[in-house]
């Protein structure tokens, strides 16, 4: 009966249109999503699909590079020690990935290795785009960018640039296709990065039950990768949200009401662990995100 009445609404939904949302200023925490109309529990709002991502290192070779889809049984054939889901997936990594067969990455992942990094992957896999055409150097700009405070801070990252950028000089890249990529350039887009990256989690379950589930928890396994999103972005934390990011089998990220919202309620999600009690919450909000949470949670103490 539950399955039933999501499946309607969500049909519903989809033949009115546009997504319920739109982007506009709030009173203190920057930009953030609202809805444009009164929005049921368990409805799915909109997809995203990556600006850019990145698989976790440890499971470069079992999941999909493209996509971040797990790789299931024996797979299809991977190149350059890659695995691709599919020939969709090939070709739309065909050219950052022809980009990146022509340098040895050995010296930038093992800096990344031996520092336990992830984001510097997403630079890289960034500008491998950029000079393949497939996308803007300034594509990430739209999205807010993390505060630095801590000089050492911009001293690791402009370490990461002289790795990367001495890689593409040693595989012989010309230097007008690289002009974009200097140290200003680098840390602009990791501080981007810092704060707007989804780690990546597959639900283990289908898509029915997914619909049918109004829960913010619902199972998955570890994370397969790392994204960043323009829409998705834009969503701001509540330790108490009233909209839920879900992944099912692949990188596409998928929207989803929690309860019934009301149309010109902002839409927020939770940026963390919500069983993490709220000194915890805070001090990682406080440190990963760079703001104090005022939400009705968090002010009830609980
Ligand atoms: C992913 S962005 C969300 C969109 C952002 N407001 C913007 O204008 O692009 C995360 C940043 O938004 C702000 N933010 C998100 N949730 C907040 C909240 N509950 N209270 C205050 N600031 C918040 C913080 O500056 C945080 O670092």
């Amino acid at each position: 009966m539950l399955l039933r009445r999501c499946l309607l609404s969500t049909a519903a939904a989809a033949a009115r249109g546009p997504p319920p949302i739109r982007v506009d200023l709030t009173e203190s925490a920057g930009r953030g999503v609202f809805a444009t109309r009164p929005i049921p529990t368990g409805e799915f709002l909109h997809s995203a699909q990556p600006l850019v991502c990145h698989p976790s290192p440890s499971l470069l070779h079992e999941v999909c590079y493209s996509c971040l889809r797990r790789k299931a049984g024996a797979g299809r054939a991977s190149s350059g020690g890659y695995y691709f889901c599919s020939d969709a997936c090939r070709e739309h990594a065909k050219g950052f990935h022809d980009v990146e067969k022509n340098a040895d990455w050995s010296s930038f992942e093992d800096h990344c290795s031996s520092r336990g990094l992830k984001y510097p992957y997403m630079v890289k896999r960034l500008a491998c785009m950029v000079i393949s055409g497939a996308a803007n150097a300034d594509c990430l700009n739209i999205l807010q960018p993390a505060r630095l405070h801590q000089g050492t801070l911009i001293e690791v990252m402009e370490e990461e640039f002289e790795v990367l950028k001495s890689t593409f000089r040693k595989a012989g890249f010309q230097e007008e296709v690289t002009t974009f990529l200097t140290k200003e350039w680098y840390v602009n887009v990791l501080t981007r990065i810092r704060i707007n990256t989804f780690r990546i989690e597959l639900v283990a379950k289908s898509y029915e039950d997914l619909l049918s589930s109004a829960a913010a928890s619902v199972s998955c396994d570890a994370s397969v990768g790392n994204a960043v999103y323009m829409l998705p972005s834009f969503y701001n934390h509540d330790c108490d949200p009233n909209t839920h990011i879900v992944w099912l089998e692949n990188v596409d990220a998928k929207l989803k009401a929690l309860r019934d919202i009301e149309e010109g309620e902002e839409l927020r999600i939770c940026y963390i662990d919500t069983s993490m009690d709220v000194n915890a919450r805070q001090r990682i909000l406080a440190d990963g995100f760079g703001f104090e949470c005022h939400c009705l949670r968090c002010l009830s103490g609980d």
